[in-house]
């Protein structure tokens, strides 16, 4: 490790090949649980299983809802693996730090990433408990230069200036609407623009109502760099949101949103979110499930 904040490509490959001589699991797809949303692991089966603290170089957990392990398994025959718990800027995590397991799992021969997350709605047509297929983002952070792909270019994962357009899968985001439609889930499920700010504090009125002016459907704070990353070193994407709460954008409403309320959201829609991202897995094209 060169600095603080800064990680070679020797530390990402040291991990990478402490996790293949712990488990005989080879994954394609890797999927990242948002807040509250770690029972998507719970249907892997033949688990291996570790301990953020126990992998070397990986960060450590502090947020009520994740917790903190990394979950190898099958679902449907296919092999992946499974954040229970993600890194937030908020934490304290430098961006490499976050997005540190992304490029692990490329490593480990990952080629698609599978991110979901709790979010709150700005789009008036949304409910709590509907499920937000990602179509876009906007990344604030980002925006603002704090970007995890920052510094010294690694060309071995990808290149210098990434294209952005067309980051979450058309061919993935189509399949899982199907996947809605076939479990009649269809009058919840959207498709819309996540927008990541920093956190960890909720949004302010004003601050809601320029997100809404900006065509933001759902707000978080998560999710950009991990997807900027991935597809940076050529991963495909597809993301969820689960939208736990409607932000407030009228002075007039004295509704307060906390952390407990969006853990109880994600509880609310757990079964049927694994079951989608389950089928999306087995509907998926996945190259080589065995290696
Ligand atoms: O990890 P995600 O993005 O799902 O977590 C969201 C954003 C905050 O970390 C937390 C707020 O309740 O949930
Ligand atoms: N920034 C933000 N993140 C969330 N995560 C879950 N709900 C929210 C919200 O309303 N705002």
């Amino acid at each position: 490790m060169h600095s603080k904040d800064q990680i070679c490509h020797e530390d990402y490959q040291r991990t990478a090949d402490w996790l293949l001589s712990q488990t005989q699991h080879r994954p394609k797809v890797a999927i990242i649980c948002g807040s509250g949303l770690g029972m998507l692991a719970d249907a892997l089966k033949c688990q291996d299983s570790f301990k953020y603290s126990d992998i070397p170089g990986f960060p450590q957990s502090t947020v009520k809802g994740h917790a903190g392990r990394l979950v190898f398994g099958e679902l449907k025959g296919k092999t992946c693996v499974c954040m229970q718990g993600r890194f937030h800027m908020y934490e304290g995590h430098s961006l490499s730090k976050v997005t540190f397991p992304v490029r692990v799992f490329k490593l480990l021969g990952v080629d698609t990433l599978i991110v979901t997350n709790a979010a709150g709605s700005l789009a008036d047509s949304y409910s709590c408990g509907d499920i937000m297929i990602i179509r876009d983002h906007i990344n604030f952070p980002g925006l603002a230069g704090l970007n995890p792909l920052n510094g010294p270019n690694d060309d071995k994962f990808g290149t210098r200036f990434p294209p952005m357009s067309g980051v979450y899968d058309k061919s993935l985001r189509k399949m899982a609407f199907d996947i809605c439609k076939s479990m009649g889930v269809s009058q919840y499920v959207q498709e819309g623009v996540y927008c990541m700010v920093g956190g960890p504090n909720f949004e302010t009125v004003a601050e809601a109502r320029l997100l809404h002016r900006l065509g933001v459907d759902a707000v978080g704070m998560s999710t950009a760099p991990e997807v900027l990353v991935a597809s940076h070193c050529g991963m495909r994407v597809f993301g969820l949101s689960l939208i736990t709460n409607k932000v407030v954008k009228s002075y007039e409403d004295n509704e307060t949103v906390n952390h407990e309320a969006v853990l109880e959201v994600s509880k609310m829609r757990s079964e049927t979110l694994q079951v989608l991202v389950t089928e999306l897995i087995s509907q998926m094209d996945i190259n080589n499930n065995t290696a």
